[in-house]
């Protein structure tokens, strides 16, 4: 059981979030509440700017303005006791390449504070659960891309966190491993753990996710249950769709030199 995080209280509260990149403003000024002991999905177009917020939500990234709480504790004034709260698998994840994925989960375990036998029944565990154990004393270097985020899963889980951030977790995964993911991470939100992924796949967010938030070019166009996000809409792709302002989009019917085989 995880502790702390109480269903009903916000495990994540954004107000008046900025980020600016030069001439780009990547993130407009938004507020978010994301409810404690959910599944939540933020989703949005390419370039909508989630892994930007999900990086000032986790202290990563600074913002311009704008404030950021997680599990009550401010994330800029505050960051060690926000960091021991949180677990995060970031986009483009760096991991120490030459240590072996036990080794690279046992360094993480201790970093944490972790009494080492504790660390080394965790990481058995999950290395088992994650279906790693066969490559548990490979190099990091010489893992698939599936394998690089399952490993990055587990340092995430490993200090069994609050709160649980992770950008993109299914992208590069083979079903089965999604499978595995899914299930580990169905069993840490029932235990009253929170999970915020970013994704575009509409209907894993449908099938996994209570509650929804959708962004789109630096501002949250949609917060809510997921049947409220989906209001009248037959599908979760299809309110995304009208939401970002794609709905009746052109899907390339102008590429009129595009298919028929022939080199023209
Ligand atoms: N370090 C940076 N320097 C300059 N511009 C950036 C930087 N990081 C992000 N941006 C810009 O900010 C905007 C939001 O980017 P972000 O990566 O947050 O979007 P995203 O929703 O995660 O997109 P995707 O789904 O494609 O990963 C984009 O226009 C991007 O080009």
């Amino acid at each position: 059981m995880t502790s702390g995080a109480v269903a009903g209280t916000a495990a994540v509260r954004v107000r008046g979030l900025w980020k600016r990149f030069g001439q780009q403003v990547a993130v407009a000024g938004i507020d978010l509440d994301l409810p404690a002991g959910k599944f939540i999905g933020l989703v949005g177009p390419n370039g909508a700017g989630k892994t930007t917020t999900l990086s000032m939500i986790t202290g990563l990234l600074r913002p311009d303005h704008g404030s950021v709480e997680v599990v009550g504790h401010d994330v800029w004034r505050d960051p060690v006791e926000v960091k021991a709260r949180i677990g995060v698998l970031p986009e483009g994840l760096r991991l120490f390449e030459r240590l072996s994925g036990r080794e690279l989960l046992v360094y993480s375990g201790r970093l944490r504070g972790l009494p080492r036998a504790e660390v080394d029944k965790r990481v058995t565990q999950l290395l088992d659960v994650l279906d790693l154990a066969g490559a548990q004393h490979k190099l990091v270097v010489d893992y698939s891309t599936g394998m690089r985020k399952k490993i990055g899963l587990a340092a995430a889980l490993l200090h069994n966190p609050e709160v649980l951030f992770l950008d993109e977790p299914f992208e590069g995964v083979d079903p089965v491993s999604a499978q595995t993911i899914r299930g580990v991470l169905e069993r840490y939100t029932a235990s009253g753990a929170t999970v915020v992924f970013s994704s575009h796949v509409m209907e894993l967010v449908e099938s996994l996710c209570d509650w929804v938030a959708v962004m789109a070019a630096g501002s949250i166009r949609a917060q809510g249950t997921l049947a409220e996000v989906r209001g009248e809409a037959p599908t979760l792709q299809r309110a995304f769709l009208e939401l970002v302002g794609a709905g009746g989009r052109d899907t390339g019917s102008h590429l009129d030199w595009l298919g028929g085989g022939a080199a023209r």
